[in-house]
């Protein structure tokens, strides 16, 4: 049994297009997600999100269910839709009103909002005007969102977190291709990822200004462990590079206030266009970091790679759903790696989480021992991180609710509650009833 610190913080987490559903409703203008599901092929059974949790309506059960489970901070994302609709100029006041409603609940309940600004859903017409993040405009169209933003909760919300994981939504979104906007141009890639940083940037005076003594700013990174499949030269090489591509092309900038010059030097003439003064803005000092780990992945050399290294599977240990492999130990290496070499002054683990093949029983109760046994184990790795002297203020478990899962859709499931989509009907799952006894003890046994 381990005991966590005194003022250590719960909490658990959605992001607004994965819950909200409400597409079309209340002023919300179309988003680069919306196009992307309606695009045949490219969702898994073509679902999207247009209705979700149905969480723009279930917003006060959901939060019902944060409160029984004892959270003391819950993580959301406010759609950019919603409030421009056309990603610039006009501001949609029922778009303010739906998180108005959102953040007095949680503030009623007791609740600390962790609000991150961009977790992917771009205003399509962005896009549409002007090629989105590829353009260094859409930088400055977020920074004019943030500012209505946080004049508008300043005062309220407390606790800022400007991007959600902009290396997924960078690479996924334009090299990969299986995420929205689906674009599958390497140099456009990398270039979006200077933009989003740039965006970061941007938005950290603007939050402040608009805030008081209490407003803190972080960002979202997404950390997975990676090992070379073999001690050879060349997989050792890629597994740097893709540690450089997915960690330090980000943390770099962010905290030493240049990009890594071992990947500059690999990207050669495709390495972003920047412009003087870029790098003081996106550099400019945060009060923690929001780190989401899940797994880790094995990498391989390929002659014909040059800005994605291939993974490998590794047999004979447990994956979740998604195929990813259970690694708790990565959440420790994770965690004093950027104690270690960052220097960062406080910590939240933001999402950490798997997708099992949930069911419900007959007497409407869903047993996920997986589940269990994935969180107990992580929050173990956690405990002996912080007892090393890592600043972790908190932890929050991906997710509150089962959601739409991306590009797999709603076929993965990781709430600590169940959805049924048919009736949206929530059923707290074994494992909420386990993350609650946690909370209420500040312990893991
Ligand atoms: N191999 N392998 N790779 C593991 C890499 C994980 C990268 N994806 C994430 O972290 C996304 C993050 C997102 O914020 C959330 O919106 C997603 O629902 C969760 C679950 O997918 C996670």
């Amino acid at each position: 049994m381990v005991q966590f610190p005194e003022q250590f913080r719960w909490g658990t987490g959605t992001y607004s297009y994965q819950v909200e559903g409400a597409a079309h409703e209340d002023g919300r203008g179309e988003s680069i997600w919306d196009r992307f599901c309606a695009t045949p092929g490219t969702i898994v059974n073509n679902e999207s999100g247009l209705v979700a949790c149905d969480h723009y309506h279930r917003y006060a059960e959901d939060i019902a269910l944060l409160k029984q489970l004892g959270v003391q901070m819950y993580h959301f994302s406010i759609a950019w839709p919603r409030i421009m609709p056309t990603g610039r100029g006009p501001v949609n006041q029922l778009g303010l009103d739906f998180y108005d409603r959102l953040v007095d609940a949680l503030l009623e309940a007791g609740i600390e909002p962790f609000a991150t600004l961009y977790h992917w859903d771009l205003p399509q017409a962005l896009q549409d005007e002007l090629g989105g993040w590829a353009n260094r405009e859409t930088a400055y169209a977020f920074a004019e969102y943030v500012d209505v933003v946080t004049k508008h909760f300043g005062s309220r919300i407390h606790n800022w977190l400007t991007l959600n994981e902009p290396a997924v939504t960078a690479f996924e979104g334009h090299e990969i291709g299986i995420h929205a906007p689906g674009a599958r141009d390497v140099r456009l890639a990398w270039q979006t990822t200077h933009h989003f940083l740039l965006a970061h940037g941007l938005a950290v005076p603007i939050i402040r200004a608009n805030g008081d003594e209490k407003t803190r700013v972080g960002i979202t990174l997404n950390f997975t462990q990676l090992d070379p499949v073999s001690d050879t030269p060349e997989d050792v090489a890629a597994t740097r590079f893709m540690d450089g591509k997915m960690h330090r092309w980000f943390l770099d900038p962010i905290f030493r206030g240049a990009y890594p010059a071992d990947v500059v030097k690999h990207l050669g003439d495709y390495v972003p266009k920047t412009e003087t003064g870029d790098a003081e803005i996106i550099a400019r000092p945060l009060d923690f970091l929001g780190a989401n780990y899940y797994t880790r992945s094995v990498i391989k050399h390929d002659p014909t790679a040059f800005s994605e290294y291939p993974s490998v599977d590794v047999e004979g240990v447990e994956h979740t759903e998604m195929d990813w492999e259970v690694y708790p130990r990565g959440i420790y290496n994770m965690l004093t790696r950027l104690h270690r070499e960052y220097a960062v002054p406080r910590i939240y683990l933001v999402e950490n989480g798997a997708a099992f093949a949930d069911a419900v029983n007959p007497d409407d109760t869903v047993d996920d021992p997986r589940r269990i046994a994935y969180l107990r184990e992580h929050l173990l790795q956690v405990h002996t991180a912080i007892a090393e002297g890592v600043p972790l203020a908190g932890y929050s478990v991906w997710a509150l609710l089962d959601n739409f899962e991306w590009s797999e859709g709603y076929r993965m499931r990781f709430g600590i509650v169940y959805v049924d989509y048919p009736t949206q009907k929530r059923i707290m799952k074994a494992s909420g009833h386990w993350y609650q006894k946690v909370i209420a003890s500040n312990t893991v046994h």
